[in-house]
């Protein structure tokens, strides 16, 4: 590490010097306060070592003021006359140590490597939060069309509060992004926000992968596991797709709801949590509450705020600043006013965008590969992205079957979506079931 170590005495100084860089550390000796602010100015250091009985500028406002030149650093105070007045100051401070003089090497040896294993623990994290953000994808939300308006300020209203909240629409159209913005805008921002797919995991695993499972709890466990709901204590758990929660799990989310307590599988302890709750789905929630498929007293608990977020098609003046905001996502050249030709802007605002802002997003990733020099031209978007296009497509290909027809319209709608074929289902207005059964149909006839 590359060690500060400020003290005016002089016989400590030579020999932390030669005993640390024994130790394979860099080390600048700074005989006061100012040399000590100065070297902090003037270069990074992992760890600072510093006396607080300094002539000038003593040890605490040392400390404090290297908090706000290079915040990251570690500081162990090592003082001759320990009271309480600088044990607050170095509390107040985040001091990571405070030893009284005299210490044994062996003890500033073996705080240096604790002081090594936090850094090394702090900068994993970074690089963790790191990776995360660049997984997620920027989460800017785009739109100034009077409903993005009217969404937003619904977001500035609630998000403060810590009340559940329902967002609603369509597959593809923002709703984990609203969630993020709802996180972002209450008190819990600087806590996580973890996610999950209600509909993407089978029923024996969610129950674990929400409130975790104790080791043994069943086949296969061989280790204990935190849940979610543990994992975003202090924050947000946003559960995605709510509407596909099988029954026995609805019944058990609500309890968590009323009680703020969550037991892990296979535990007889509860343990209680402090998270917000943010769901969303495409389904309609009072339907299926008719159809018994939901609870309704589930439906009540989490529906407190119902934000809707509107389809693109109803939204149209934020689709050219979205398709420029997606676009700069591959693309960083080129005038933000002229990124699109006025003939690729007039196909893309004709098209009614039944996998929304998803949909969008890939035509504009595909337009951004395809197109070497910008603005992107009609030429550059999918053939298969306007209904328009096939028509055309069909009425070039010649004599076919209804059935052949079909399956051009149904392989369309699932590029559309993103290979999504409950989504291509949904646009094509049949059944997963029927899309199924189609598609076996098509690969038996091929086979
Ligand atoms: N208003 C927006 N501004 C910027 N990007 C957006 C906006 N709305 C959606 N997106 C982008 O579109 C994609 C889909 O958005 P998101 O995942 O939030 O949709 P969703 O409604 O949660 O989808 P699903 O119903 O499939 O869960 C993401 O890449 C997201 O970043």
């Amino acid at each position: 590490m590359h060690i500060l170590y400020a003290d005016d005495e002089t016989s400590l100084q030579t020999l932390m010097k030669t005993q640390l860089e024994k130790l394979g550390h860099s080390v600048v000796v700074c005989p006061d306060g100012e040399t000590a602010v100065a070297a902090l100015e003037r270069e990074p250091f992992d760890c600072m070592i510093v006396d607080l009985d300094m002539p000038g500028i003593k040890g605490a406002e040392v400390i404090a003021r290297a908090r706000k030149i290079r915040p990251e650093i570690e500081a162990v105070v090592i003082t001759g006359k320990p009271d309480l007045k600088s044990a607050l100051t170095a509390i107040e401070n985040h001091v990571f140590a405070f030893l009284s003089k005299p210490c044994s090497f062996k003890q500033i040896k073996s705080l240096l490597s604790e002081v090594y294993h936090r850094l090394s623990q702090s900068r994993r994290l970074a690089a963790l939060e790191h990776r995360v953000r660049q997984a997620e994808g920027d989460s800017e939300l785009v739109g100034d069309g009077k409903s993005m308006l009217q969404v937003r300020k619904v977001i500035e209203k609630v998000g403060p509060t810590d009340s559940t909240v329902l967002i609603l629409g369509e597959t593809g159209c923002g709703k984990e992004l609203v969630a993020r913005a709802v996180h972002q805008a209450s008190l819990r921002a600087d806590e996580p926000m973890v996610s999950i797919n209600c509909g993407a995991l089978p029923e024996n695993l969610i129950e674990s992968e929400l409130f975790g499972h104790v080791k043994g709890a069943f086949t296969g466990a061989d280790n204990a596991r935190v849940g979610l709901f543990e994992v975003a204590d202090g924050g947000t758990i946003f559960l995605d797709e709510i509407g596909e929660l099988p029954m026995t799990m609805q019944a058990k989310l609500l309890r968590v709801l009323e009680t703020g307590d969550i037991r892990r599988l296979g535990s007889n302890q509860s343990k209680r949590v402090d998270v917000r709750v943010i769901c969303a789905t495409h389904r309609d929630l009072e339907k299926m509450v008719g159809e018994e498929q939901f609870r309704e007293d589930l439906m009540f608990r989490i529906n407190t705020f119902e934000i809707h977020v509107p389809p693109l098609r109803e939204r149209i003046d934020d689709l050219m600043p979205l398709a420029v905001h997606l676009l700069r996502r591959h693309r960083s050249d080129g005038d933000d006013d002229a990124l699109f030709t006025s003939q690729a802007t007039a196909e893309l605002l004709a098209h009614k965008w039944p996998g929304n802002v998803r949909e969008l997003a890939n035509v504009v990733e595909h337009a951004a590969i395809l197109c070497d020099a910008l603005p992107i031209d009609a030429e550059h978007l999918p053939r298969h992205f306007s209904r328009r296009q096939l028509r055309s497509e069909i009425r070039d290909a010649g004599p076919m079957t209804i059935r052949e027809m079909e399956m051009i319209a149904i392989e369309r709608a699932i590029e559309r979506n993103a290979g999504d074929k409950k989504a291509a289902a949904e646009e094509l207005g049949v059944s997963v079931k029927t899309l199924y059964n189609k598609l076996n149909a098509a690969e038996e006839k091929a086979a």
